[in-house]
């Protein structure tokens, strides 16, 4: 059997994508519309708080293409907190007005693959900062879900730990070369949700998006064991963007 590489788990995520109903909204009296707006600002006034006391992170992102209109991304401490988040939305006045497009369920992690021997990663602050971290407010995000093959010779998962972390420091001198441009935030999603990790990316140039993923791509962690879902990507929505996209 093969070693499993450990895992450090951070903050779980959820990736809440919805559609508007633009019917209903055009169809919403201006009064409803006011409402729905000022509860929408008061729920992001709520998550930025949580945000500034450290207890969690937020993202929120228009979608460009008909998958979705807009993301709410959300850090936080545990799974109930994120229930309760997309509970208390969806009973929001603003909600009547979305459809759900898609979720994802993820957690914020880590692998050991990188770490130097003998050391303490809890210990070391930089480690605890990437477990808990707070979102960058980056022009772009990219997001999407992906898995390890385990199909005949091309079984990650049977790979011995030596093979893996060489593959993954290729992965990692990559990623390094985009520092500053991209910053990534990957999360485990084995037991949690459809795929193995959810990628999200942010970026103040969306072209570095696909400069990366592709480069990777000839990386032979990616070449041969990476399957990949839907891709989603946007624009940041600051609060003067929220009110363009809704004016009518
Ligand atoms: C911005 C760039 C960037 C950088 C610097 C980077 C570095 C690193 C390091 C050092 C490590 C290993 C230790 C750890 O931190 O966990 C990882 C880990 C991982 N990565 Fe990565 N990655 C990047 C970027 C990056 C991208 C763009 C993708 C998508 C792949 C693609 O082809 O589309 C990805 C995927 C992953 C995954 C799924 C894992 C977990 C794999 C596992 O088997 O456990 N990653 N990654």
């Amino acid at each position: 059997m093969s070693e499993a590489a450990q895992t450090l788990e951070g903050w779980y995520a959820l990736h809440d994508f919805r559609s508007i109903d633009w019917t209903a909204w055009r169809l919403a009296d201006a009064k409803d519309r006011n409402t729905a707006l000022d509860e929408l600002q008061s729920f992001l006034k709520e998550w930025q708080a949580v945000e500034e006391a450290g207890n969690g992170s937020t993202a929120f992102y228009s979608i460009v293409g008909q998958k979705a209109d807009f993301v709410f991304m959300h850090l936080r401490e545990t799974l109930e907190e994120l229930n309760a988040i997309e509970t208390a939305f969806n009973k929001t006045t603003f909600a009547q007005y979305t459809i759900p497009a898609h979720s994802y369920v993820s957690i914020v992690e880590l692998s050991n693959y990188m770490a130097p021997p003998g050391t303490d990663p809890m210990q070391n602050p930089d480690i605890i900062a990437r477990l808990k971290p707070v979102l960058p407010k980056w022009d772009h995000i990219c997001f999407y879900p992906m898995n390890k093959r385990r199909e005949g010779n091309d079984n990650w998962y049977m790979l011995s730990m030596d093979e893996r972390k060489t593959m993954m420091r290729s992965h990692g001198m990559i990623g390094r070369g985009y520092a500053g441009k991209v910053k990534q935030i990957i999360t485990g999603s084995v037991g949690f949700d459809n795929w193995e990790w959810g990628v999200t990316l942010f970026a103040n140039d969306a072209l570095q998006f696909k400069k990366l993923v592709y480069e990777m791509r000839f990386d032979e962690v990616s070449a041969r064991f990476g399957e990949f879902g839907e891709f989603y990507v946007g624009n940041i929505l600051t609060e003067e963007k929220l009110g363009q996209l809704l004016s009518l």
